[in-house]
């Protein structure tokens, strides 16, 4: 396997900045539509309405766009962006997104609020939620603040109760390391403690 959209790209990062200063709030708006679409009790006219102006700003942003994803770009300052990531894009309004906060201990973590989108079990979040923001912290935690490439190889989760809607925090760290592989163990909690275990083994795949 290869992976064809890790790009290098010289936009200079203060560029970078601006960018993501414009579109953040744009990003966030799109996510406040998605809870509001699931959670509005409008009249049916409204809803239509709605659905119209939606469309109409669907029409605006498209009529200049990428032929495909964002892709994962970097420039020579070691400034990496990854805008569509489905975890931390900053142009992704199905990402929460997560912050992730390295510790100098080597502990990777972050706080997040998940709402109203991300429901599996009733007022509980969706166990493939769980499992993809963990896979993403892991993943990072793995790739040593982006030293190295790694791609999840196995992934085990253990889902010790549910996990409420609202305020969570992810903690990740490597646990050890044997040649390309490189194995890391997860927790995803709420304000009572651990609600799923993960641990996993990230590969720096032959290519890299
Ligand atoms: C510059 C910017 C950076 C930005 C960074 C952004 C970070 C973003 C972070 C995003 C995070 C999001 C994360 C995502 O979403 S990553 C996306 C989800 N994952 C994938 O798509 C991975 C698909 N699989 C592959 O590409 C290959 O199979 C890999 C790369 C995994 C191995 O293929 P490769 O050809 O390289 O391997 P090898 O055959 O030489 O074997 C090497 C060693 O590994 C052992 N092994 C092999 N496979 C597995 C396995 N599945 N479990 C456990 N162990 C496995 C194998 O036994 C051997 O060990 P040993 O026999 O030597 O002891």
């Amino acid at each position: 396997m290869s992976i064809g959209e890790f790009v290098h790209d010289e936009t200079p990062s203060s560029e970078i900045d601006r960018l993501e200063a414009l579109y953040r709030p744009l990003a966030d708006a799109v996510r406040d539509l998605v809870d509001a679409t699931i959670r509005t009790t409008v009249d049916d006219a409204t809803i239509r309405r709605t659905q119209a102006d939606v469309e109409a700003l669907v029409a605006r942003l498209r009529a200049r766009q990428l032929d495909g994803p964002a892709g994962v770009r970097f420039n020579s300052e070691a400034r990496a962006w990854n805008w569509g990531n489905a975890v931390v894009g900053q142009r992704n309004a199905l990402a929460p997104p997560l912050h992730l906060v390295r510790d100098p201990g080597g502990l990777l973590h972050a706080d997040v609020v998940l709402g109203a989108a991300y429901e599996g079990p009733p007022g509980l979040v969706h166990g493939g939620v769980a499992a993809l923001l963990l896979d993403h912290l892991m993943g990072e935690t793995a790739s040593a603040g982006h030293s190295r490439v790694t791609l999840t190889g196995t992934l085990t989760m253990r889902y010790r109760r549910g996990t409420p809607l609202g305020p969570l925090r992810l903690e990740g760290r490597i646990d050890r390391e044997d040649g390309r592989k490189v194995y890391v163990v997860a927790t995803l909690a709420d304000a009572e403690g651990v609600t799923v275990e993960a641990d996993g083994v990230f590969i720096v795949p032959r290519w890299a």
